[in-house]
C-alpha cells in the first residue's frame, strides 16, 4: 500500500519536535500535524519555560525586597512587569521553535487536530492522511480532581496562571507537588500571600524525604505549607474562594483571592480514538513497551502520553530512541535509570535514581550513604548559603544509585553526579578530579572524598598502613 507519509508525528511539542525534525533529517518523508496555531507544546507555553522566567523574574524582585523593602504598589507594578517579561521570553524561544524551521527541514505541518481512523488513517481537520508509521507525543493537561465545588469558581491551572496581569493578593494551592511548589515560591516573592495545600504526607511525594523535610522548612519562611490536608471542598466567596481542608481529623479552611489547582497531569488521549487503531491505554495513558511501540506495532507513543516520566529532557530522549526504531528499523531500548530532575524552588532540588529509602529497600546493609551538609563547605559559608544538604547513596563498590541534593543552584553542580554515574564510573572518581577553588561544585568531591575515609581511614587497611609506615618508614 502507498502512504501519504512514510511518518506522521501527532503533537508538535518536546517529544514530537525532537521526532519530526530527527526524521527529516535523515531524509524521511514526514508530517507533523498540532492542534494549536504555534508549536512547542506545554514545556514552552504553559510549562518550564514561563515557570523559569518567572522564578527568575521573582527571585529578583526577592532580592530587591531584601535590600530595600518593597511598598504594595512596588509589587503591583513588579508583578506586571514579571509577567512581561515571563511573556517576552516564551516569545523568544518560540521564535526559535517556529513554523519555518520546520518547513525548511521539509516537513509538511498540518495546523489541526488529529483522530485515528484506522491503524494508518488519520483524520486531520477535513483531510485524511494515510501514514507507514505514527508516533503519538500528544502530551498531558492539568488533572482537575472532583473536589466538591470545584466548578463553581475560577481556579487558575498551569495553562492561565502566566496570562495574569494584576497581583492577587492571597493565593491557594492544591497540591504540594513540583508545579504546585515552584508557581507557590515565585508567587510568594512577587508579594502574594501564598498557603500551599498537601494532601500527602510529605511536600515533593517523589523526593527523598530528608530532601523535602529541608525544603519544606526552607520554604516555610517565604510562604504558609500545609501537609497531611486533603482538600475537600471550595466555595465561591465574593470574586475569591475559600479552601476547605481536613487537617488531623478537623476540619479548616482558607480564604484566598484566587485558586491554583495543580494536582497532577493526565495524558491528552481522548479526542484520538485510539481504540480504532487497536491501540491500548492503561491507567489513563498509552501503553507502549520499552521500545516505545503502542500495540500496534507500527505505531509509537513518547512524552506524557506513554505516562513514563513526564519531564521535557525525558520526551526528548523518547523521541530520539523513537527516532531510531521507527526510521532505522532497530530495537533500542528506553531506560529511566539513569534520568535526573530538578525541582527549581530557591534552592534548587536535585534527584538522580533512587530516594535513600527505596535504595535501603533494594540493596540492604549493602547500602553506603554519603552526606554533606552546606554549612560545612567553604563557598556556601561564604556566601551564607548554608542551608542544604548533598546525600549520595552508593554500593559498597562506590557504584551510584541514587544522589540527592537541595541548595543553591543544586541543579547545575550536581549533575557532575549524573555524568559519572552515565560514563559508568564510580562515586570515589570524583574525589581525584581537580574541582576549581571554591566553585560550588567542590561540595561533590567533598562528599566523594567520603567515601575514601570510610574505606581507607577507618578500615582493616588503614591500620595495616599505619602499622607499615610505623615500622618500616
Ligand atoms: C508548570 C510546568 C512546569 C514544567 N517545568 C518543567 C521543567 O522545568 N523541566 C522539565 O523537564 N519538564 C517540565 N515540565 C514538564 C514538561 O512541560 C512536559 O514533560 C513536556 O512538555 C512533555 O512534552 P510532550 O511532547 O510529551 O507534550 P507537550 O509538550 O505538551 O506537547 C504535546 C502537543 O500535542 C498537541 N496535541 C495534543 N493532542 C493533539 C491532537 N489530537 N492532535 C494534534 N495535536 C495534539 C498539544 O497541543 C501539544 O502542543 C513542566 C510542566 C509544567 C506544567
Ligand atoms: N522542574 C521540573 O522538571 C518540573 C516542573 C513542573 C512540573 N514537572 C512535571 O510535571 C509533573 C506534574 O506535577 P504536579 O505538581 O502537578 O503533580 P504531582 O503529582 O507531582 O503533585 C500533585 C500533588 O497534589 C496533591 N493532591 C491531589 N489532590 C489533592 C487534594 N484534593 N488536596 C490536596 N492535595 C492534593 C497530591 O497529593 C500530589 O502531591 C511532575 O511530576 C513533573 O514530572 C516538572
Amino acid at each position: 500500500m502507498n502512504y501519504d507519509y512514510q511518518l506522521v508525528v501527532i503533537g508538535g511539542g518536546s517529544g514530537g519536535l525532537t521526532v519530526a525534525a530527527g526524521a527529516a533529517s535523515f531524509g524521511t518523508k514526514v508530517a507533523l500535524i498540532e492542534r494549536k496555531s504555534e508549536l512547542g507544546g506545554d514545556c514552552l507555553h504553559y510549562g518550564c519555560m514561563p515557570s523559569k522566567a518567572l522564578i527568575q523574574a521573582a527571585k529578583e524582585v526577592h532580592q530587591a525586597d531584601e535590600v530595600n523593602p518593597l511598598s504594595d504598589q512596588d509589587y503591583d507594578r513588579l508583578f506586571e512587569s514579571s509577567m512581561e517579561r515571563v511573556a517576552t521570553a516564551v516569545q523568544d524561544v518560540q521564535d526559535h521553535d517556529s513554523k519555518e524551521r520546520f518547513l525548511n527541514l521539509g516537513i509538511d505541518l498540518y495546523e489541526a487536530e488529529a483522530q485515528f481512523l484506522d491503524e494508518h488513517r488519520l483524520k486531520v481537520g477535513d483531510e485524511i492522511v494515510t501514514a507507514k508509521r505514527i508516533v503519538i507525543s500528544t502530551g498531558s493537561s492539568p488533572f482537575v480532581p472532583p473536589i466538591d465545588g470545584i466548578d463553581t469558581i475560577e481556579y487558575l491551572t498551569n495553562e492561565t496562571i502566566f496570562s495574569l496581569r494584576k497581583r492577587p493578593k492571597s493565593l491557594g494551592v492544591i497540591g504540594g507537588g513540583i508545579i504546585g511548589l515552584e508557581l507557590a515560591h515565585a508567587m510568594s516573592r512577587l508579594g502574594v500571600d501564598v498557603t500551599v495545600i498537601e494532601g500527602g504526607n510529605q511536600i515533593l511525594a517523589n523526593e527523598d524525604p530528608e530532601i523535602a523535610e529541608i525544603a519544606g522548612h526552607l520554604l516555610s519562611n517565604e510562604l504558609s505549607i500545609l501537609t497531611k490536608a486533603p482538600v475537600q471542598k471550595v466555595e465561591r466567596n465574593g470574586d475569591g474562594a475559600v479552601i476547605h481542608y481536613s487537617k488531623d481529623g478537623v476540619d479548616n479552611h482558607v480564604e484566598v483571592e484566587q485558586v491554583l489547582v495543580a494536582t497532577g497531569r493526565k495524558a491528552n488521549i481522548d479526542g484520538l480514538n485510539l481504540e480504532v487503531a487497536g491501540i491500548e491505554s492503561s491507567n489513563g495513558s498509552i501503553s507502549v513497551d520499552s521500545h516505545l511501540r503502542t500495540t500496534q506495532r507500527h505505531i509509537y507513543a513518547v512524552g506524557d502520553c506513554n505516562g513514563s516520566m513526564p519531564f521535557t529532557h525525558v520526551a526528548g530522549m523518547e523521541g530520539k530512541v523513537a527516532v531510531s526504531n521507527a526510521v532505522f528499523g532497530l530495537s533500542r531500548k528506553v531506560s529511566y535509570e539513569r534520568v535526573p530532575w530538578v525541582v527549581y524552588t530557591s534552592p534548587e532540588i536535585y534527584h538522580l535514581g533512587l530516594t535513600e529509602e527505596e535504595a535501603k529497600e533494594q540493596y540492604g546493609d549493602s547500602l553506603l550513604t554519603f552526606k554533606t551538609e552546606l554549612e560545612h563547605n567553604d563557598r556556601f559559608m561564604a556566601e551564607q548559603n548554608k542551608a542544604g544538604l548533598v546525600k549520595i547513596l552508593t554500593t559498597s563498590k562506590g557504584k551510584i544509585v541514587g544522589a540527592h541534593a537541595i541548595g543553591e543552584g543544586a541543579g547545575e553542580w550536581m549533575q557532575e553526579v549524573g555524568t559519572v554515574q552515565a560514563l559508568n564510573k564510580k562515586f570515589q572518581s570524583i574525589s581525584n578530579i581537580i574541582h576549581p577553588y571554591p566553585a560550588r561544585n567542590n561540595v561533590v568531591s567533598q562528599t566523594a572524598d567520603l567515601y575514601w575515609r570510610e574505606k581507607l581511614f577507618d578500615s582493616s587497611i588503614n591500620k595495616a598502613l599505619r602499622w607499615y609506615v610505623q615500622t618500616f618508614r
